[in-house]
């Protein structure tokens, strides 16, 4: 059996956390992962690099960026596969990162865990392995970023962290679970569309991400308009839908020439222009508002500054938000 090497990428969270006499979660000093002993498939070693120590919380797109760097470079290094360990907050948001920049066919798998290393239940060192064994077959190249944690494989475009404290945490309410993991077997339930690769080099663009809400005036969004935003994501209500007063601030901002995205802020389903009234999306899609069809909130805010760094407007850019 030829060797494989795994490179290990360990970036923090609760999975290299610890918590303390009070029961308070605090970070560890030493990756707890690192002294572990785990068992992984006969064949394959690994390279570990701790690349951060922090909660993910404090992750953001420059760390993302290296990553990604880091990631380019481990391409042409001989691995058969990825690993990334990483907070559960932010985690689905560095793997759509990941996933929308990286054309890379090696399996990369970001993991994590809900209860820390020395908790009762602890998931950390059980989703370690997972991670392991899913960037170490085969049947794992070329379907992109996955997230892989409580014996489920999910993808980074469609997966979202639905529970606050569960260990079942991560969902894919649009596409399902994209495969488990068995005790023997890794079992894949479905195939994706191919994804569409942008490469990144920039990532200091000032994007809010605001919330729709029954009675949303359009003050805030013209406050807005007058600081330096890049663009903006809108979660709007139900299928893409706003107040008279909100859509009334929306055209203000794109008289500014500051793009408009909407998602829906309904947990799962697809937003689309549906409605033809003041506020209804297909107004808001006719005044030039850009509807990103199956991505939350968090994730459109990343899809938005990559199509910016790639130059994309008018046109361009409404198609690339609005590919599946
Ligand atoms: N479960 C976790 O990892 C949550 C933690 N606050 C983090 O994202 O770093």
């Amino acid at each position: 059996m030829a060797n494989k090497k795994i490179l290990v990428l360990h970036t923090g969270g609760t999975i290299a956390m610890h918590q303390d006499g009070d029961g308070d979660v605090e970070t560890s000093e030493e990756n707890p992962l690192i002294q572990a002993i785990i068992k992984i498939p006969q064949n394959v070693t690994l390279q570990v690099e701790n690349i951060f120590n922090l909660p993910s919380e404090h992750i953001g797109p420059k760390h993302m960026l290296v990553l990604y760097q880091r990631l380019l470079k481990a391409n042409s290094e001989g691995f058969a596969g990825i690993v990334v360990t990483h907070g559960t907050d932010t985690l689905e948001e560095t793997a759509f990162f990941l996933d929308s920049t990286l054309d890379i066919e090696l399996p990369i798998v970001l993991t994590g865990a809900m209860r820390s290393a020395n908790e009762l239940g602890s998931d950390g060192l059980y989703n370690y392995e997972s991670a392991i064994r899913v960037a170490s077959d085969e049947q794992s190249s070329g379907r992109g970023v996955l997230v892989v944690l409580n014996d489920e494989i999910h993808a980074a475009r469609f997966v979202t962290k639905t529970h606050t404290t569960n260990i079942a945490t991560f969902g894919s309410p649009i596409s399902g679970v994209m495969g488990i993991l068995t005790k023997r077997q890794i079992i894949y339930l479905y195939n994706l569309p191919k994804r569409h690769v942008l490469p990144i080099h920039n990532v200091n663009r000032n994007i809010p991400v605001l919330k729709a809400y029954a009675g949303m005036d359009g003050q805030l969004l013209e406050l807005l308009a007058a600081t330096n935003i890049d663009g903006i994501i809108i979660e709007a209500l139900g299928a893409g839908n706003l107040s008279r007063e909100a859509a009334t601030g929306v055209s203000y901002l794109l008289s500014r020439h500051i793009p408009v995205v909407i998602v829906s802020r309904s947990f799962n389903g697809v937003a689309e222009p549906v409605y033809d009234y003041l506020g209804g999306g297909v107004q808001l899609e006719r005044a030039g508002a850009i509807f990103a069809t199956s991505i939350n909130g968090q994730k459109a805010r990343l899809k938005l500054l990559i199509g910016l760094d790639n130059h994309l407007i008018d046109e361009r850019l409404r198609k690339y938000l609005q590919t599946f």
